[in-house]
């Protein structure tokens, strides 16, 4: 069995609340990085109080309203299907706040957990704040949404973006790794990796790998699935007729995406 490949867990938390992926602490080795994926039905309310991290929220699908007990988001979501490829809204809420969804549609949202002691203003991350960035030539174009990127402070250590891949391209490729904190040469940063795929019978491969093949595992990733990278180069590759989406969670020690390319593999981008 996979220890880095997770299916959906489907389990009712409450009434019109079910919990799709739980990467916390109680269920996974990583650190620096937390992950809950949850649906909500139209109306359900979801609260929950930070202890020491922080939380970016994002609006997967749906539209929801986000309050932190002071401030309100109302009807924040833009799509109610990721590969309308247009971004969505998030909220960042600091370590020790209490925060609330209630769905107002069908909603499936992201909750990225990072530890944090400094307390932040909570912001909305509107979609219009998304960077949209084309990476790549080839087949290796992607598309991405910088939710969360370095360059913008409003987080301690999260990093939150999604990729898009075309159909028979390459992501995440040549293969990079940050796990070294080794600044300013590479960033030691976990990464959390939820994927869909459109259609949604559609499949990826995502192997993830270590110098010394510690780690080397191929994964058949399926829809909803969640690859969880600790170490390691982490690339994806899709099949031909299948468009592929994820959401990656990145943080560590500091927040500074800096990746190091497989020597190996690096040629492909000097083509
Ligand atoms: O550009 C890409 O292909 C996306 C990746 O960079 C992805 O966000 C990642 O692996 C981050 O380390």
């Amino acid at each position: 069995m996979s220890r880095l490949l997770r299916k959906p867990v489907q389990k009712e938390l409450t009434k019109g609340i079910t919990l799709v992926h739980d990467v916390t602490s109680d269920h996974s080795t990583l650190e620096y990085v937390g992950f809950k994926m949850i649906d909500l039905v139209p109306g359900a309310k979801y609260t929950e109080t930070l202890g020491k991290q922080e939380c970016c929220i994002v609006a997967v699908t749906g539209q929801i309203n986000v309050s932190d007990q002071e401030v309100l988001f109302d009807r924040i979501g833009t799509r109610e299907s990721v590969f309308e490829k247009k971004p969505t809204d998030s909220v960042y809420v600091s370590n020790d706040k209490t925060f609330e969804i209630e769905a107002v549609s069908q909603a499936r949202v992201a909750l990225c957990y990072s530890p944090s002691n400094k307390q932040l203003p909570t912001k909305l991350i509107s979609a219009a704040d998304n960077g949209v960035e084309h990476r790549g030539t080839g087949n290796n174009k992607r598309m991405v949404h910088n939710i969360l990127p370095d360059s913008d402070p409003s987080a301690n250590s999260l990093l939150v973006v999604e990729v898009f891949t075309e159909s028979g391209n390459w992501s995440s490729y040549p293969p990079h790794k940050h796990d070294q904190d080794n600044l300013p040469e590479e960033s030691f940063l976990e990464e959390t990796y939820y994927h869909e795929m459109d259609p949604p019978q559609g499949f990826v491969f995502q192997r993830v790998y270590t110098d010394d093949r510690s780690i080397d595992e191929t994964m058949t990733v399926e829809n909803s699935d969640m690859v969880i990278v600790p170490v390691g180069y982490h690339p994806v590759g899709v099949p031909e007729g299948y468009m592929s989406y994820y959401l990656n969670v990145m943080a560590g020690p500091t927040r500074v995406w800096k990746f190091h390319n497989d020597p190996d593999h690096e040629w492909i981008l000097k083509r």
